[in-house]
């Protein structure tokens, strides 16, 4: 590789990002003045205490709620007012947890009737074989390369939990998201699922942006590289995670002092 073509993979390649974004529920500002830029192949994390915004800032950016003020872009182009089927066409892709699973179906059905939406083939009524044979190979690499194989023909329902929900991030990958919401990824999981998924959050980030709302700061310090934190609707701290956990603010907003 060219010392060129280096530096050039390492320039950071901001993916999505909002600039003064802002939201006013009635007399009563939910976000205000958020600057975010999420990069290519990082983890970004949005936390920060109960009611500071984070959900309202991921509806803003996946345009499920329209902003009162600022401007949204994905890979440059202006989404501020375009609507949310339209985004995630565009590539940004929200995770939707265990609803966009379908329980009776198996692991290999589940992830076949996702890719079948992308390539628009459910409006077909009938395929080549040819269409249903590039459909079982791209389903048998998301479920390998997620570590779903031993489950491929195990119903959802049976599936443990943090598995469901390594099902569900499959899913979402099949729109082949250029950048991917997760919100509360870990949530209502043991010790043993939240490091598996974890695992699989780092992997899936070597080719996308994952930008995550989470509330497990064991797992934002472990495998985020960029966190933003949120207070009342406002950014209070922005770095890595040495860098705003070590911010008195930070201390403050989450403990309610800096000691
Ligand atoms: N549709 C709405 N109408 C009025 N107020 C709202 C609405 N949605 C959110 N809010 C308010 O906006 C603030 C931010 O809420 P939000 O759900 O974004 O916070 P959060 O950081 O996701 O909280 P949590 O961690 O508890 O999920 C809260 O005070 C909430 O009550």
């Amino acid at each position: 590789m060219t010392a060129i073509s280096a530096a050039t993979q390492d320039q950071p390649r901001v993916v999505l990002s909002a600039r003064g974004l802002g939201k006013d529920f009635g007399g009563f500002t939910a976000v205000n003045n958020v600057d975010l830029d999420v990069e290519h192949a990082r983890i970004h994390a949005l936390i920060g205490p109960n009611g500071a915004g984070k959900t309202t800032v991921f509806n803003l950016l996946t345009k499920f709620l329209q902003p009162t003020r600022g401007k949204i872009t994905l890979q440059g182009t202006d989404i501020t007012r375009t609507p949310p089927d339209k985004v995630a066409r565009m590539g940004l892709v929200r995770s939707f947890q265990i609803s966009a699973v379908f329980p009776h179906l198996t692991v290999r059905e589940n992830v076949k009737v996702a890719l079948q939406r992308p390539n628009g083939l459910a409006t077909q009524f009938w395929l080549p074989l040819s269409a249903l044979d590039r459909l079982d190979a791209r389903a048998n690499e998301l479920i390998d390369g997620l570590g779903l194989a031993p489950y491929r023909d195990h119903r959802a329902a049976d599936l443990s939990y943090g598995r469901k929900r390594v099902l569900e991030i499959a899913t979402t990958l099949a729109l082949d998201p250029e950048v991917l919401l997760l919100d509360e990824p870990m949530a209502g999981m043991g010790q043993e699922d939240v490091q598996m998924v974890a695992r699989i959050i780092r992997d899936v980030a070597t080719e996308r942006a994952v930008l995550m709302v989470e509330h497990n700061l064991n797992v934002v310090a472990d495998i985020c590289d960029h966190v933003t934190v949120l207070q009342r609707g406002e950014i209070i701290a922005q770095g890595d995670y040495a860098t705003v956990s070590s911010d008195p603010r930070v201390r403050t907003a989450y403990m309610g002092t800096d000691a």
